[in-house]
Order: C-alpha cells, then structure tokens, then sequence
C-alpha cells in the first residue's frame, strides 16, 4: 500500500509499503493513485515528495503478480498521471530504484538519490523490457548509448553513476527523505513543463543506423538466442526515432510480444529458484531455517593448483583469513604470485583496496592448526586426497569443518578416514574458482546440517549460489553430464561431426558445446576417470568388443583420441584443431573427419544424416532423464536445485530455465515418448530407459513444475 501525510506545511509524503522491496503489487499502485490524486487535490498541499518505507525505494513490479491474472491499475497511466501533475513531484530513492520502481521514478519531475542507491531496468534479465515507459523516458533524459546499455545489459548502476549519467539530480549522504522535502520546498513555484520528460526530444546520436547496427550486433552475439535483449534495442530505437506517444505504442506492442512468452517464464522462474535453492533441506529434514552456521574466522586451502588458488581468492575476498598450503617451496611461491596477481586485479576491478595481507602461505600443513574450516584441493585422487584427510584430522584443532573439492568422488569414504564424519562435507567449485557462480555443496550420510549450513553460508558469503546435494558418483551437475556426454559420442558413430554436434547445442544456447567444451576442460580428465572404472585402457578400443563394455553400448573415441595425445586445447587438438597448444580459437579438423570415417568404416557403422533436432533430444532428453532419477534418489530436493547447477555451473541458457525447466516446456509426455522411442532404437543403452518418476509425472498429468515436489515425495516413499 502506500500512505499519505503532509509534512513541513505544504509536502505530500507518499510513502510506499510492501516489504521487504516494496514491489509495486496491485495494492501498492491503487495506494499510489489514491495518494497522487489525494496529494494534488489537496490546496494545502503545494509539491509532493514518493518515498519507500525502510530504506527501500522501489524493487519494481511485483514479479509474483506476473504468472497470474493481474488486476490493479496499471502502471503506464499511473506514471504518467504523476508527470501531468501541476504540482512538483520528487523521488527520493533510498536503497533500490528498479525496473517499475525506477520507471516511477522518471514520472517524477526530479530524483534525489541517497549515495549508497542502486538505481536499473534489470527487466531484460526477466525475459521483458521496461514497458512502463521506461524504454522512452530515459533515453530521452540521458541519450541513447547510455540508455541502451542500461536497458539491454538490465545492469544496476550506483547513485553517483546515476548523477553522472543525469538520472538523479542530487545525491545526498544524510536522510534523503529530508533533503528530498528540502528540495520539493524549494521547487514549488517552478514550472515543470521541462522536467516532463515525455516532452522532450531524445538528444540526437550522430550516427543513428550505425548506433542501433552495432547494438543489435552486440546483443545478438551477446544473448544467445534471448528475445528481450533484441527487443529492447527496437524499443529504445523507437524512442530515438518516433514521437514519444507512438514510442509509448511501439513498447507496448514489444512487450506484449514477450510478456507470456516462454523465454519470461523460463527466467522468472530463474529468479525464484535461484533464492529457493538458499533454502536447502537434507533427507533427515534438516533444513536451512532450523541449522546455525558456524562462525568462520580463518580458513585454509590445501593444493593451490588452478582450483586452490581460485578458492584462496573467492575466500580472502570475503575478508576472510586464509592459510594456503602448498607442500613444495617452489610451487607455493608460483601460486603466491598468482594469487596476488589475482586479487590485485580483482580489487582494480571493483575500485577496493586488494587484500593482499589476508592470506598467508606455507608449506607445512601445521600452519592450519587454528583454521575454523579447510577446504582440501588437491589433486582429483582418492588415495591423494584419504592421505590428506588423514593429515588435517590429525593436525587440526578440534571441531574444524573439513571440506573437500572433489567433482565426483565419494564423500562419505573421505569422511571415513577422519574421526569426525560429521565434520566433513563436499564443496564442489567450478573453474575459475574466483570467478564462477555455482557451488556444489555435497553432504555425506554422516555430515551434521550445522556443517552443511556453514558451508552454504559461506558460499553466499562468496557471492555463490550454493546448491546443496547429496553424495552419488558425479553429485548433480557431472552426473547429468554422463549420459549428455556420451550421447554425443554416439552421435558422431552414427554420422554427425563435433561441429554439426557444437552448432546445434550452441544454437540452443549453451556458451559452449559439448565438444568444444571437452576440449576447453581437457580430455584426459575423462579418460582418467573411465580407466579407474576399468572402462578404458590401451589396445581395448580396438577390438570386437570395442563398442561394448560392461554390457552396454560404450563408445572409444574420446579413448582413441587421448591414446594419440590429443587432449583439446592444452596440446593444440582434440576434437578441433588450434593454431598452437593452448590456442583458444578452434577449427574444424580434417583429420578428425577422416578418423570418424576410417572408425564407422572399422567397426561397419554407416553414417546417417543427423539433424539438430536428433542432437537436442538425444543429448538433452537423457540428461533430463538423468536428472528425473537424481529427483528419484533425492540427491536433489528439488528441481529448481538442478536447474540452477545447469544454469550457473554448465553455460545451460538461462532462457530456457534449466533442464528440468526445460522439459516442462517441452511436455513431459514428449520427453516421454521421445526417450521410449530412442531407448526401442538403442536398447543397449540404459541411460534412455525413461525413468520411473517421469513415467509418474505423466501419470499424474503432467502437474507444473513447482507441484513436482508432491510426486517426488510419494515416488521416494515407494522406494
Ligand atoms: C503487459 C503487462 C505490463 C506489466 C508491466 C510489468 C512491468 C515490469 C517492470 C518491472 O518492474 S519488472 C521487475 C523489475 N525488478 C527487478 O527485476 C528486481 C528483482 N529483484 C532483485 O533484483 C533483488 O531481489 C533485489 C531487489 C536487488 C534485492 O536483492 P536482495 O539480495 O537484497 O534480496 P532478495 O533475496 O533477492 O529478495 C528479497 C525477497 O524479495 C523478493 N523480491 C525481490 N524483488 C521482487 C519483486 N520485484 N517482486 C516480487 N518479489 C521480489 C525476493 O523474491 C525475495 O523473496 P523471498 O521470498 O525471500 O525469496
């Protein structure tokens, strides 16, 4: 709602209030435009003053409202309302002006900013673009380079940005809602007719087609295949180009195009489960509201290969105290480079003073003695990492929190190693440690929920989304990544290229395809992993039983290729080819293509056409399926934890909202059909056998995704 009082004699206050952001909900614009028409029919009332209640201006439009029938007046003649209004109108932001809110912001005839504000259109990240005028009021008030790269990047800029800009007209470092009454006392008589900004013209660029070219340019390379970036630039095209009630016509008509579409739902979707998955629950019901993290004063990292010293940074830049521990002089003093090199140009980044002297390096694992947490990134080996954990159990002080980065390897027989199981928990960073969002945090059947909830603590701390999973080979995100990866394989035994494989994935919009991605992270990693299984070793590729193992279907090549030294870009070939090793630019490669060809050949495989469609549903579908079992398992609560794995750990398109999102849009009953049909076609495949809570899902009708929850739960008590 919003409340109106009269202050300072002839100041209407307009307060809004609905926590924790004040939203603009149904409720909150009916109280705006009883207050508006309150505050301007009233003659003791000379200027008004839009403030929000507990030091939050605006969060926008009530993103809960926009799945359901949405009623309340709207928001454009709202806003507009305000702009005619004879009397002054200032906005004084606290905290956040954003996308409606800061929309409502630029109805008003002037804008005092507090100096810790944030002020943005972040529509854009919502699959929409700011229909509520805002694609039209701000390039007006700033310029169309400006406004397009606040508008299509949905980026949030700080209060002194916005006054360099010219979106606010004073910042102030006291109470702004004083200096915002202040102000309108002294604008009363002022005649607005040039504060409208509808009134005016946008400020001419000087290349107009070369502008919007290259902006268009720039967010087709840059979005993957989301709509709203490419809408946004129309939109602001209109308000350099038409007169502002037609650019009013043209947004509107743009936004219509994408308020029901797939790619808005997708992505609000997005911004709710990426907060559900802070709200992680364990199979013995532990959960995120009833388990106290530990306090953390002083951490330690073990290794400081490339995923040690991304983690040293991550932490040290949450002002943490990190010991980092490397057992060889030499390589500690490498790594004590790096690491400062990394914190330096992360603090020149974010305009902040690196924080060198928070971390200490040695080579003596005592020096962890009074570490309250120590995450081990040593080496990917089982015996390597049981060594070390024999070793911290014995050195640390009592109680310390034992973490271990592994990508897949059993948690629960690292714990056994310590005295303290309970102690002990996964957290699974992905490379660059100091960089990328996702953290898996796996709990063994012995981990306590306190330690649990420490570590997910610490990775928002981090600035992470902290997923939290249960123990199985792979956790969520490599598990999923199996079958995806080995349908891949397949699809060039039966005729595809890496290339026609990449495109069709990339055309989805993952950053990276599967090939090109194999060759970024290395191909050894996986050969590794598959002769420890007894899948792979020299000379097996080649004989009768090739394409078999363990009774099912298996493909060699990735072995073949890693028994030539052909590991991806470190030794300069893979599945492509690069200029030199390390080169990141990749190129088909003809030797690869005749590889395939002397391979069918070898093993009587006669290559058919393969379409994209093949390569999405193939690849895709039994990842799904893969995901649909972890559910089953419950090593995932739920699927918004698995979308978000995919989403900020596995380049999946955030458009398309995660692939347990994703099958949802497709239909649960054509993910059906489709893996029934490709699983009669390959039987020797297990990985396509659609799995028993989908089958159950579709039973049940197929309920939307945040009712999945309730099969799930009945599935799993069958089990
Ligand atoms: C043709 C029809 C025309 C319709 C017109 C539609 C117009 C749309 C214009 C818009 O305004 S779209 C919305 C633009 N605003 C945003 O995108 C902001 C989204 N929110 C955020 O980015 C962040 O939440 C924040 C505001 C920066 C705050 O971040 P913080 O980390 O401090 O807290 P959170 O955990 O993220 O949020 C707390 C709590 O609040 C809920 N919430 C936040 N914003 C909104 C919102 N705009 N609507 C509804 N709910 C919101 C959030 O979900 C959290 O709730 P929870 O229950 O605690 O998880």
């Amino acid at each position: 709602m919003a409340q109106f009082t009269r202050v300072s004699g002839s100041v209407g206050l307009i307060s809004l209030k609905n926590p924790p952001v004040n939203a603009l909900s149904a409720v909150v614009r009916q109280g705006i435009v009883d207050t508006v028409q309150r505050a301007l029919s009233d003659p003791k009332v000379k200027s008004v003053v839009i403030c929000g209640q507990n030091g939050i201006f605006c969060g926008g439009a009530d993103i809960k409202e926009f799945g359901t029938a949405m009623s309340g007046p709207p928001l454009v003649p709202m806003i507009h309302a305000i702009e005619a209004a004879e009397k002054p109108v200032v906005a004084a932001i606290e905290g956040l002006a954003l996308g409606g809110g800061l929309e409502l912001a630029l109805g008003c005839h002037y804008r005092i900013a507090h100096s810790k504000a944030r002020l943005g259109l972040p529509e854009v990240s919502l699959g929409l673009l700011p229909a509520a005028g805002g694609t039209q009021r701000l390039p007006r008030l700033i310029g169309v380079p400006a406004a397009l790269d606040l508008i299509t990047t949905g980026r949030h800029v700080t209060a002194a940005e916005a006054l360099k800009l010219g979106i606010v007209d004073q910042v102030t470092d006291h109470n702004t809602v004083d200096a915002a009454v202040k102000f309108a006392l002294s604008v009363r008589e002022h005649s607005l007719n040039a504060r409208r900004i509808s009134n005016n013209l946008c400020p001419p660029p000087s290349d107009l087609d070369a502008l919007f070219e290259g902006a268009m340019q720039k967010v087709r390379q840059t979005a993957r295949g989301a709509v709203a970036p490419v809408a946004c630039v129309q939109a602001v095209r209109a308000a350099a180009t038409m007169p502002y009630t037609q650019g009013m016509e043209r947004e509107k008509e743009l936004m219509a195009t994408l308020f029901t579409s797939g790619q808005a739902r997708a992505l609000q979707y997005c911004f709710f489960a990426q907060r559900a998955v802070g709200r992680w629950s364990m199979p013995s019901g532990a959960r995120w509201d009833t388990s106290k993290p530990r306090p953390i004063h002083k951490a330690a990292v073990i290794g400081l290969g490339t995923m040690g010293r991304g983690i040293t940074v991550a932490l040290a830049q949450t002002g943490l105290s990190v010991v980092a521990v490397e057992t060889q002089e030499k390589q500690l003093m490498e790594a004590k480079q790096a690491v400062s090199g990394m914190l330096k140009r992360g603090a020149k980044r974010r305009g902040v003073a690196p924080v060198l002297d928070l971390v200490s390096y040695n080579c003596n694992l005592q020096a962890v003695a009074d570490a309250d947490l120590v995450i081990e990134a040593v080496f990917e080996d089982m015996d390597l990492k049981k060594k070390v954990f024999q070793q911290l159990s014995a050195v640390c002080k009592p109680g310390t929190l034992l973490c271990t980065n592994t990508s897949a390897l059993d948690i629960d027989h690292l714990a056994s190693q310590t005295p303290n199981p309970e102690l002990v928990v996964g957290m699974h960073f992905f490379a660059p440690a100091h960089v990328m969002k996702l953290l898996e945090v796996v709990y063994g059947s012995r981990s306590s929920p306190q330690v649990v909830a420490t570590a997910m603590q610490l990775g928002k701390k981090m600035g992470k989304v902290s997923v939290a999973v249960g123990n199985c080979r792979g956790f969520v995100g490599n598990r999923m990544l199996k079958p995806y990866m080995e349908h891949a394989f397949f699809l060039l035994e039966d005729g595809a290229t890496p290339e026609l494989v990449d495109q069709a994935l990339e055309e989805f919009g993952f950053a990276m395809g599967v090939f090109r991605m194999s060759d970024l992270s290395g191909l050894d990693v996986g050969w590794r992993v598959r002769k420890e299984d007894g899948l792979a070793h020299p000379g097996m590729a080649l004989g009768q039983a090739a394409r078999v193992r363990q009774g099912r279907r298996y493909s060699p090549l990735a072995d073949l290729l890693c028994e030539q030294d052909r590991f991806g870009q470190k030794t300069g070939m893979g599945w492509y080819q690069y200029d030199k090793p390390g080169g990141r630019v990749s190129r088909p490669d003809p030797w690869l293509h005749s590889f395939l060809e002397e391979y069918r050949a070898r093993h009587g495989l006669v290559a058919r056409r393969i379409d994209h469609q093949e390569v999405l549903e193939r690849c895709l579908y039994t990842m799904i399926n893969e995901g649909f079992r972890i559910l089953e398992d419950g090593i995932a609560a739920g699927p918004e934890d698995i979308d978000m794995i995919y989403v900020f750990g596995y380049g999946w398109p955030r458009h398309r909202g995660g692939p347990m999102f994703y099958a949802g849009m497709v239909g649960l009953e054509r993910v059906l059909e489709r893996l029934e049909h490709y699983h009669q076609a390959h039987p020797d495949v297990p990985y396509l056998q659609p799995c028993n809570l989908l089958r159950r899902l579709v039973a049940s009708g197929s309920p939307p995704i945040h009712r999945w929850r309730e099969v799930i739960k009945k599935v799993r008590s069958q089990l």
